[in-house]
């Protein structure tokens, strides 16, 4: 398959993890035969500084004009919560997603066999997580009108959320959910907010479609509780923008590092693929940040097109990692394996797996939602 993938690295650790990627997708193309071309564009705080946007337009028309999207993370401290900056590299990130109508960002949260010795989590309670987050992305209070008066000093930010927005993405998680333990949990906080209660109006009206599927609804505040005490509670979890931003990065306590967790962000038309973490702007340049969630993110994006051998074959060779403890710091404390050395050891272990891989010696479970 020939694929044309625009890759934007961005800032902080983007980079250097979203290279990680590229090392394996390299891999994949000599193992697989396939053909993929690469063309990197500018986004986030890298662009204000050389181009005075946090999108240029040139990134925008490679984007669009690409099969696919690796992005690495945006945002550098001097820009964060500054109130006296004019533009933010946050802003580029949210144009792209919406410029490319990115709607449902699918991130998976699975707790690996071999990473969960080191849990600080009631390791009986965590061991069969394998859940999905559906989060709504192009919607929510992200978008709503803003406002600051500074002569009052009182600020606004607006949640609206749309019948068909929400109506989008429930179609897509409940036929996520079809395929897998057929369970939707809708988090919310529908005791409080009006949109939503538009979400589980639209919700109740598209799951009589679904009757194979149950439905469940779940506060927000309890449904952060439910998630660390009791997950493999949870199939698939379909929520808003912000709730959805939220939940995953605590998801991410449940495999043992935010440097484990890939997403998915995808359209009608486009799609991008997306570590859950930021630009972890201490880390730059140090070699220690978790590359995993950036090479499982282009796993996604294997997936994506059809190609499951290929995108098995990485997994599992970031199984194969975990279990020779090949990792960054973040996930074995005593660990002294650098960013580069974990890329260079997963890319060099893809490979088809019938002829090379003893699934058994590599605690290796390759079902159907080992990524998604
Ligand atoms: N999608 C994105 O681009 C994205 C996502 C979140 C935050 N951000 C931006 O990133 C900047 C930093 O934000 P933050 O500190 O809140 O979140 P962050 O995810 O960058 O880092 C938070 C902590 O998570 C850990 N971490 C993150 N990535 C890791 C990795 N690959 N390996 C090991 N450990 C990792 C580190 O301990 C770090 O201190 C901000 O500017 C923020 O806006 C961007
Ligand atoms: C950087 C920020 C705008 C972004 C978000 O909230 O969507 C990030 O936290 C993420 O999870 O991708
Ligand atoms: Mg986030």
């Amino acid at each position: 398959m020939r694929l044309d993938i625009a890759v934007l690295g961005g800032d902080g650790i983007g980079p250097e993890v979203v290279a990680q990627s590229l090392k394996c997708l390299r891999s994949v193309e000599e193992t697989f035969g396939h053909t993929f071309r690469f063309k990197k564009a500018l986004i986030g705080a890298e662009a204000i500084d050389k181009k005075g946007t946090p999108l240029p337009d040139e990134t925008l028309k490679i984007c669009k004009n690409s099969d696919a999207i690796l992005f690495g993370a945006i945002g550098m401290p001097k820009f964060d919560g500054n109130p006296n900056a004019k533009v933010w590299p946050e802003q580029g990130l949210l144009k792209l997603r919406k410029e490319l109508d990115l709607f449902a960002n699918i991130r998976p949260v699975k707790v690996f066999p071999a990473l969960i010795k080191q849990s600080p989590l009631n390791k009986k309670l965590i061991k069969d997580t394998d859940l999905v987050i559906y989060r709504e992305l192009s919607g929510g209070i992200y978008y709503g009108n803003k406002s600051i008066d500074s002569g009052t000093n009182v600020a606004t930010d607006t949640c609206s959320y749309s019948e068909e927005e929400i109506s989008r993405i429930t179609h897509l998680a409940f036929k996520a959910a079809k395929n897998r333990r057929k369970k939707v949990t809708l988090v919310d906080k529908a005791n409080v907010l009006e949109t939503s209660r538009l979400w589980r109006r639209v919700l109740n009206s598209i799951a009589q479609s679904y009757p194979e599927i149950e439905l469940e609804t779940l506060f927000i505040d309890n449904a952060a509780v439910q998630m660390i005490l009791n997950p493999s509670q949870f199939d698939v979890i379909l929520t808003d923008n912000m709730f959805g931003d939220i939940l995953s990065d605590q998801g991410s306590v449940l495999a043992g590092s935010i440097g484990l967790l890939p997403s998915a962000s995808v359209g009608t038309e486009h799609a991008m693929f997306e570590p859950i973490h930021g630009s972890y702007p201490d880390a730059k340049d140090k070699n220690i940040a978790n590359p995993v969630a950036a090479i499982l993110s282009a796993g996604m994006l294997l997936q994506h097109f059809k190609l499951n051998e290929e995108a098995d074959a990485l997994v599992a060779a970031v199984l194969k990692s975990f279990s020779k403890k090949i990792v960054t710091p973040d996930i074995m404390g005593s660990s002294k394996y650098g960013t580069n050395y974990v890329g260079d050891f997963i890319a060099d272990n893809i490979m088809e797996l019938d002829d090379h891989f003893n699934m058994n010696d590599e605690n290796i479970d390759l079902g159907k939602s080992t990524i998604i």
